[in-house]
């Protein structure tokens, strides 16, 4: 076996013992809250430590290079310390969404996603591949939307059982299947999908090539593929402190080696051999209401009754209410240590998005289209 297979395989058996050791063998059964104070308090303390080693506050081409070589278990060991309070927050999707006048927070989610299956032209028995599918929510929208059946492929196991235990929750388990896997390095076969899409999930990889190269070899010709990308926009200066401190903060909250601007994505998509077809921000519009205000503290922008628990806990005074809760009970050996440290990253998050979002640096749904040509003749 060559070294390189060799070192994937010890990654991912390391990777599935130390999900066992943090979670427990019931992963599924709790989410939340529950889930969070379930966790072993030791392997907890190690998995923060490990998100947080590269993140000391450097922004110098050693450090971003630093990040960038240990993607893998640097955003795995993000989702393993995160994804409770991802749920906890904001439900089985973990991305944004426009929202319209009068439309609560869950609808939004779900439309934002029938846009984009429809946007890839999914049809009914297409086999459709979810590149980082999260806990499976978006999986499961498409899935009842269309008729098609998705394979899930993601690199957090943690998050890979809670899909699947999601599936099987909702009797969904004959047209979903979760699976796990590094998005740089699939193990599926060359031209084997009819559809590939992805939500707020490559922008993960060390190199947008990588990833995107791979869609491209699993996707059969002709195929499309349609993702929502995180991108610093048009206006973003990496050289202007301001607007490296705003990707920073997003990069450190959300466990992103680097921040790539949109030309540098759609680029990427050229480079492997994709025709770009479409190639739109969807945040830049005139919303009445904005994406990012779900992480504002501002209530006029609430549309229901229903949203108003929801918005508390991802508020500017939700999140400090959850810190300080997660620091007391931190403090009484409930919650594992490092806990603090974790909303804390999540408040820098937040800060960041909502910064980026008001100046128009960033966005997290930079839609693209893009077609596998019929002929495959990628030089
Ligand atoms: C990381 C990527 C590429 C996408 C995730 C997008 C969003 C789903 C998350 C980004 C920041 C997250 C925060 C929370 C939920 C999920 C996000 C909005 C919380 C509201 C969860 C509850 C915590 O107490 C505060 C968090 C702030 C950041
Ligand atoms: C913000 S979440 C979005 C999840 C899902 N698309 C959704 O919208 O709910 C990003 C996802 O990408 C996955 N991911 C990050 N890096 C990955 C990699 N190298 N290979 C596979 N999945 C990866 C994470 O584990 C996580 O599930």
């Amino acid at each position: 076996m060559s070294a390189t297979i060799q070192d994937t395989s010890d990654l991912r058996r390391r990777q599935a013992q130390f999900t066992e050791e943090l979670h427990g063998d019931d992963i599924g059964s709790k989410s939340g809250f529950s889930a969070f104070i379930s966790k072993n308090k030791s392997a907890q303390k190690e998995a923060v430590a490990k998100y947080l080693r590269h993140w000391d506050g450097k922004t110098d081409k050693e450090a971003e290079e630093k990040r960038l070589q240990d993607y893998n278990e640097g955003t795995h060991s993000y989702y393993n310390v995160v994804t409770d309070f991802y749920e906890y927050g904001w439900g089985t999707s973990f991305h944004f969404s426009r929202f319209y006048k009068g439309e609560n927070f869950y609808a939004s989610v779900a439309r934002h996603e029938h846009y984009l299956a429809y946007k890839a032209g999914i049809q009914e028995g297409d086999l459709v591949l979810d590149v980082g599918c999260g806990v499976g929510g978006p999986a499961s929208e498409i899935a009842r939307f269309t008729g098609c059946n998705v394979v899930g492929l993601n690199n957090n196991d943690y998050q890979v059982a809670k899909a699947n235990w999601n599936a099987k929750k909702f009797h969904l388990q004959d047209q979903l299947e979760f699976v796990k896997g590094d998005f740089m390095k699939m193990d599926f076969d060359d031209n084997t999908f009819d559809k590939v899409y992805a939500i707020e999930a490559t922008c993960h990889a060390p190199k947008l090539e990588g990833v995107y190269g791979e869609i491209y070899r699993v996707l059969k010709p002709g195929g499309t593929f349609a993702v929502y990308e995180w991108v610093m926009s048009d206006k973003y200066d990496e050289s202007n402190p301001e607007h490296r401190k705003i990707a920073y903060e997003i990069e450190v909250g959300d466990g992103i080696p680097k921040m790539f601007p949109a030309q540098v994505a759609r680029e990427a998509l050229k480079n492997v051999g994709f025709e770009v077809k479409v190639a739109k921000d969807l945040a830049d519009n005139q919303d009445e209401v904005p994406w990012y205000y779900p992480l504002t503290g501002e209530w006029k922008f609430v549309q229901t009754f229903g949203d108003l628990a929801t918005f508390f806990r991802t508020s500017y005074l939700g999140r400090k209410f959850t810190t300080f809760m997660v620091y007391l009970m931190e403090l009484l050996g409930i919650a594992p240590q490092g806990s603090t440290k974790v909303t804390l990253a999540l408040e820098e998050a937040a800060v960041g998005l909502v910064a980026g979002g008001r100046a128009k640096l960033f966005t997290p749904m930079m839609l693209f289209v893009a077609r596998k040509p019929d002929d495959n003749k990628h030089v």
